[in-house]
């Protein structure tokens, strides 16, 4: 087998002095495929994203047997490492790109900032053009256009695009999407996962797709795993989610609505108190 991108072995997180343990021993690795994390909101999953690139607040107590990029240690990595491997080696795409893009810089402008930053010693005239290129390569049409304008002036699908565009500029082998397409309308979602999926396969990318969108990521990714209550409680191949054993899961996937036979009502999913420590022997 192939050493993953990322390894993850027991990776605890607690706030509040170690009272609120927002992820509970949780493993995983990721290799060259689209990895889904899916759970509600507040089981841990963005915690988890975070941690990996080292972007938690100096609040939140982290231990792991084992967190791994390639070689790389990235629990004992400084602050001077993780500037060479955020953005670069690994990267991540927020829900909205109006809170990730500079307000007062036209979007050429930025992307060209984020290659010069990885390439400082390439022309400007040849970092300009690289930024064109990659708005081409996330099918922005007229990239000459669009590189003039501001952030306020492009549409929300469109910000996404550029917000990937300025990721994949630096050609980083992971890239960790938190809930990329949430705030986009049902047509343009789609066109977003569509693209996103053409460039991680293309560039033999690593994913990790954050969402609570159960369909979503079974239709998207390779590999699911589901959280709840800050612990990985199921990891299933996304074409396999109906095999899923944990009542969690199943429970999830009963209380999705369906346009062929759709119930009277939807189940309410109830929660046993025991999955808070129970695997249920469903975690590989
Ligand atoms: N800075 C913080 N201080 C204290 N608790 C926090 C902090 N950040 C997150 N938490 C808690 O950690 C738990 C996990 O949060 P996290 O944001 O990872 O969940 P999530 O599954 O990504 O949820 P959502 O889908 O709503 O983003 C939650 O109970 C949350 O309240």
């Amino acid at each position: 087998m192939t050493q993953p991108l990322i390894d993850i072995r027991n990776l605890e997180i607690a706030y509040g002095g170690g009272h609120m343990r927002a992820v509970r021993g949780v493993s995983f690795t990721l290799g060259q495929e689209k990895l889904g994390i899916v759970g509600e909101s507040g089981s841990g999953k963005s915690t988890v994203g975070r941690a990996i690139m080292k972007l938690l607040p100096p609040t939140a107590m982290i231990s792991a047997e084992r967190m791994r990029f390639h070689d790389l240690d990235l629990l004992k990595a400084n602050e001077r490492t993780m500037m060479t491997i955020r953005g670069r080696r690994i990267g991540l795409i927020l829900q909205d790109p109006k809170y990730s893009l500079n307000p007062v810089m036209r979007i050429g402008e930025q992307i060209a900032e984020t290659y010069r930053f990885h390439h400082p010693k390439v022309s400007a005239k040849k970092t300009y053009a690289q930024a064109l290129d990659m708005l081409e390569a996330v099918q922005i049409r007229d990239p000459e256009r669009v590189a003039r304008l501001y952030p306020h002036e492009i549409s929300g699908g469109m910000g996404q695009r550029v917000m990937i565009a300025m990721m994949l500029i630096a050609e980083p082998e992971v890239l960790i999407a938190d809930e990329p397409t949430s705030a986009l309308d049902v047509t343009v979602r789609l066109e977003i996962l569509a693209l996103l999926d053409e460039l991680v396969s293309r560039r033999n990318l690593g994913l990790i797709f954050i969402s609570h969108d159960l369909n979503l990521i079974r239709n998207f990714c390779d590999r699911v795993l589901i959280m709840y209550a800050g612990r990985v409680v199921e990891v299933l191949e996304a074409r396999d989610l109906d095999k899923a054993r944990h009542p969690y899961t199943q429970g999830l996937l009963a209380s999705l609505p369906t346009i062929e036979n759709p119930p009277a009502r939807l189940p309410i999913l109830k929660r046993d108190p025991a999955w808070l420590n129970d695997l249920a022997e469903t975690q590989r």
